[in-house]
């Protein structure tokens, strides 16, 4: 029997979140290894034009939620769906439901934040500081709490490169940041913004790391610990293989690369790839749950959910397993043969996106035009190179987290527990994952057909002709030109021919004699 399992059987949670990538897949755990347990509140907005309760439905209706149907006939009625805005005072929770949530809550997983790295500073901070500060002031009164489980990210402290499992203090406060964000004007804020983050890439690891520190602020008597996963992938094996719903992370890359968009990428081969399946980080999260509210640790704990020092695979491996994939798996209707490589330095980047991205695309619109529709490479295009000038710094890069605790938290938990509620990524074998992910890419989140593969390879080798024909005729109408306008070139070109004749008629006349 898992203790854990047993543990969450009659809980009230609640899980901020839940409607994100990670927060669907903590749910869907819960209900299928604990069905008994009692209720899972979660925050929810209304979005996109569905309401709160159509959101829920969507995601209980999804493929991810197929096992849970079965061994928890109810499960719609074990969930509570809360209508709030963690953009709001008190989160915009009706005073009816925030009494039933302080007074039966017994575990908090707070999930929800903005991963954007280009959010602006005043909203970043609002969601990822100030919002963790209003929880943490709800969880203090709530009298039947056992944990409060924060989840972070191990790229919080990104600008050190040996990471602890420790909180690094921010220069600023956090308290005196949430003031500042009250009445400074935006244009004020976009000034100190790169200040403030000083050697941090971006508003979300910088805003990460001040909700760590307005946990540690605001822990008062609470049993707190934070979770730290490095770049949240596909599921690895639960509840099957390669589940994935957004772009974020390299999701979004992979599908650029196999639709042949993506050709090239400043990176270091060599740089640790740390990938983290999701499936992996919410087991970690179930354990440490349980772990903070029965042990009661006298400190809050950090736990690095990271791949890199126990199982290490290098971007160069990953890129090279994620094309291997797509000779066998092509995604559909690519707009070139995915080809894509890792280059060096800024200048044969730079050099790349002009042959490899910019050119293809405004040669692409132009046909377009020519045909009478409207372009639109050259913006998809635009938006690519924004999202890859964002992600460049974390794939040349390497990192070290130390990973004590999550070790050590392992050891505890009894070998069923082990089984069930699995976070060893040294048993992850990462080709076959990422053969996972590539295919879970296709079939979950760009909805392609197995059936339609055949169409696509036949698509690829028209692609890899007209690839050939156009390199064919750009030399030739270069040589042409070049030709016509310099007397070297002429020169060059009847020394290749007369060499070439000649070497043809010592060859036949030397054939010619063995005979
Ligand atoms: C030794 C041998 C060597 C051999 C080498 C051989 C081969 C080499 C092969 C090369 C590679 C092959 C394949 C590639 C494989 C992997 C490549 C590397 C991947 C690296 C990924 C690293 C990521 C690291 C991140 C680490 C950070 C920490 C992790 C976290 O804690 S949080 C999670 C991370 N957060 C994110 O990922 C969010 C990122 N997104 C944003 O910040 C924003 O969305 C944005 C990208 C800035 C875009 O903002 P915009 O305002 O412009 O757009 P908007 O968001 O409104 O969206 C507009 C449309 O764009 C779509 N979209 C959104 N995000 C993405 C995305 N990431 N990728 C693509 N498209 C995206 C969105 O859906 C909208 O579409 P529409 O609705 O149709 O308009
Ligand atoms: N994905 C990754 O690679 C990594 C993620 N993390 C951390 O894991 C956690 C979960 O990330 P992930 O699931 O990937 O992120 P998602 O972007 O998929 O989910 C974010 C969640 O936060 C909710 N949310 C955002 N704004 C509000 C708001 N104003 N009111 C109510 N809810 C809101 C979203 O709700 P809605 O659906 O309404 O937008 C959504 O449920 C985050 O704390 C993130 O920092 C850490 C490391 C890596």
């Amino acid at each position: 029997m898992s203790m854990i399992a047993a543990f969450y059987s009659g809980k009230s949670i609640l899980i901020t979140g839940a409607t994100g990538f990670m927060g669907k897949v903590l749910m869907e755990k819960l209900f299928r290894t604990s069905p008994d347990l009692k209720v899972i509140y979660i925050l929810v907005r209304p979005k996109a034009g569905q309401t709160t309760q159509q959101r829920v439905f969507q995601i209980l209706n999804s493929k991810l939620f197929e096992k849970v149907k079965e061994i928890c006939p109810n499960v719609h009625e074990k969930i509570r769906a809360i209508y709030a805005d963690l953009n709001q005072n008190d989160f915009a929770i009706s005073k009816e439901d925030m009494q039933e949530l302080l007074s039966c809550t017994n575990i908090v997983f707070h999930c929800a934040a903005t991963v954007r790295f280009d959010d602006h500073l005043r909203h970043a901070v609002q969601l990822n500081v100030t919002a963790t500060q209003q929880l943490l002031i709800m969880a203090s009164q709530m009298p039947k709490l056992e944990a409060f489980i924060h989840i972070s990210t191990a790229f919080s402290n990104c600008n050190l490169t040996h990471i602890d499992e420790v909180i690094y203090p921010c220069p600023v406060e956090p308290k005196k940041i949430i003031d500042s964000m009250e009445w400074l004007d935006d244009a004020i804020i976009d000034e100190i913004t790169p200040k403030l983050i000083g050697d941090r890439p971006n508003t979300y690891t910088y805003t990460k790391a001040l909700g760590e520190m307005v946990v540690q602020q605001e822990s008062r008597n609470l049993n707190i610990a934070i979770i730290r996963p490095s770049i949240v992938g596909a599921t690895w094996q639960e509840p099957f293989p390669g589940w994935v719903d957004n772009l974020n992370g390299p999701s979004g890359l992979i599908i650029a690369a196999g639709k042949g968009f993506l050709r090239s990428i400043r990176g270091a081969p060599m740089a640790v790839a740390d990938l983290i399946p999701v499936d992996t980080v919410v087991n970690l999260t179930l354990a440490v749950g349980w772990y903070t509210a029965v042990h009661r640790p006298k400190s809050t704990l950090i736990y690095h959910c990271t791949s890199g020092n126990l199982n290490p695979c290098n971007w160069g491996k990953m890129g090279f397993q994620v094309l291997a994939t797509f000779e066998k798996v092509p995604f559909e209707r690519a707009f070139r043969r995915p080809n894509a490589d890792f280059t060096a330095n800024t200048i044969t980047s730079q050099y790349w996106n002009a042959v490899s991205h910019r050119a293809p695309a405004i040669i692409y619109d132009f046909y377009l035009r020519l045909t009478g529709r409207k372009p639109r490479m050259t913006k998809i295009m635009n938006r690519l190179l924004k999202t890859v000038s964002m992600i460049e710094y974390f794939v040349n890069r390497s990192w070290e987290w130390s990973t004590y605790n999550t070790e050590m938290l392992m050891s505890e938990l009894s070998p069923e527990d082990q089984r069930v509620f699995n976070f060893d990524v040294r048993q992850l074998n990462w080709l076959e994952y990422i053969e996972n992910y590539v295919l879970g890419i296709k079939k979950y989140l760009l909805k392609e057909d197995m059936a339609g593969i055949p169409e696509a390879k036949q698509h690829l080798k028209r692609l890899r002709n007209i690839h050939y024909l156009f390199n064919t005729a750009l030399f030739l109408i270069a040589w042409r030109l070049l030709i016509a306008r310099s007397q070297m070139a002429r020169n060059v070109w009847f020394f290749i021919v007369s060499f070439c004749y000649k070497f043809l008629s010592y060859f036949r006349a030397s054939s010619t004699l063995k005979v």
